[in-house]
């Protein structure tokens, strides 16, 4: 049997998980939706597409949890999106209730599930899911920083000219303005990046993936990016279900890692025990400072959920 992976949300990301996931042809996909028909209509779709494609992966679409049980992996995107001109923590009142209920049902179901979250604003869903699914930390897992990584690391490669392949980057912190890159990590074919551009010139792909879920958002006015997001995600099942041992950056609850008690991003194994390690990087003081910040504006939100579940 297939492991199979329940992805909560059928919109523009869950949609296009579900159809990585169909398209590695090794898992069996549950897409669930509030929205009559349409889980079950892309669930059609996906594996018509499959005939063409060459997968044969079940997708199930629901509009409840029944079919959802013993899942290994539950990806979380339902809720809502922000629309130009909006935070990503303008969502939280609203997204924390959803995200409550929707919590409630997988772990009904899928007691031994691994949460990934994707639903905004990220790290204070991871909050909202630890606390509602009373998991343990290494199950509950938000997906971030590798989309973030991505973005930095695009962004140097179009500068460069040279493959992303070759390029080397992590953000740590939470999914906001606060996140942190790492310059000093950031290599390219193995050099530090610091040989490879100038300091305005970095500054100036720093910010610009600060702003990149912004940039996204201006850009198509009714919603956010799904392509990379959604390919992050997938990443980060892939790397559970078939215990690859990544280190990825992705949103963990700290507990006396780089000093922190907060949930944020940080780079983390990721195995069959779900968040099996994070890793402590050495940082400079600014570095520090700023993940620290970072951690900091996750707990004001995280406050505020508590304040609103309470
Ligand atoms: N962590 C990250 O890096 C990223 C996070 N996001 C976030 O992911 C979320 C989803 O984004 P999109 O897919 O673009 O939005 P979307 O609007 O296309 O899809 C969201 C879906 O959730 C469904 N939904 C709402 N309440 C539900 C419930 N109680 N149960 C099941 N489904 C429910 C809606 O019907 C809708 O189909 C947003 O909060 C967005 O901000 C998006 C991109 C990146
Ligand atoms: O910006 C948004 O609202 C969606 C998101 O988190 C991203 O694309 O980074």
């Amino acid at each position: 049997m297939r492991p199979k992976i329940t992805v909560v949300g059928a919109g523009n990301v869950g949609g296009t998980v579900a159809q990585r996931l169909a398209e590695r042809n090794c898992y069996d996909v549950v897409l669930v939706d509030v929205v009559e028909g349409m889980p079950q209509g892309k669930a059609l779709d996906l594996m018509q597409a499959g005939a063409v494609y060459g997968h044969d992966a079940l997708v199930t679409g629901a509009n409840n949890y029944e079919e959802t049980g013993g899942s290994a992996v539950a990806v979380i995107t339902s809720g809502i999106a922000r629309k130009p001109g909006m935070s990503r923590d303008e969502l939280l009142s609203t997204n924390a209730r959803i995200v409550k209920g929707v919590v409630e049902h997988i772990v009904a179901r899928s007691p031994q599930a691994y949460l990934v979250m994707v639903t905004n604003p990220l790290d204070a869903m991871v909050h909202v899911a630890l606390k509602v699914s009373r998991f343990p930390r290494h199950r509950v897992l938000g997906m971030a920083g590798i989309l973030d990584s991505a973005r930095f690391r695009r962004f140097i490669s179009l500068e460069l000219g040279v493959s992303p392949a070759e390029i080397h980057a992590i953000v740590l912190g939470g999914h906001g303005d606060t996140m942190v890159p790492l310059l000093r990590h950031t290599t390219v074919a193995g050099r530090s990046i610091t040989e490879w551009l100038p300091k305005d010139r970095l500054e100036a792909l720093v910010k610009r993936t600060q702003d990149g879920g912004a940039e996204i958002v201006n850009l198509l006015k009714t919603g956010s990016a799904y392509y990379a997001p959604s390919a992050s995600a997938v990443e980060m099942v892939e790397a559970i279900v078939k215990d690859h041992k990544r280190i990825l950056p992705c949103s963990v609850k700290c507990e006396g890692e780089y000093g922190l008690r907060d949930i944020v991003g940080v780079p983390v194994q990721l195995g069959k025990g779900g968040a099996e390690r994070i890793v402590e990087f050495d940082l400079s003081a600014d570095e520090r400072a700023a993940l620290n910040t970072s951690a900091r504006a996750v707990r004001e939100l995280c406050d505020a959920v508590d304040r609103l579940m309470a």
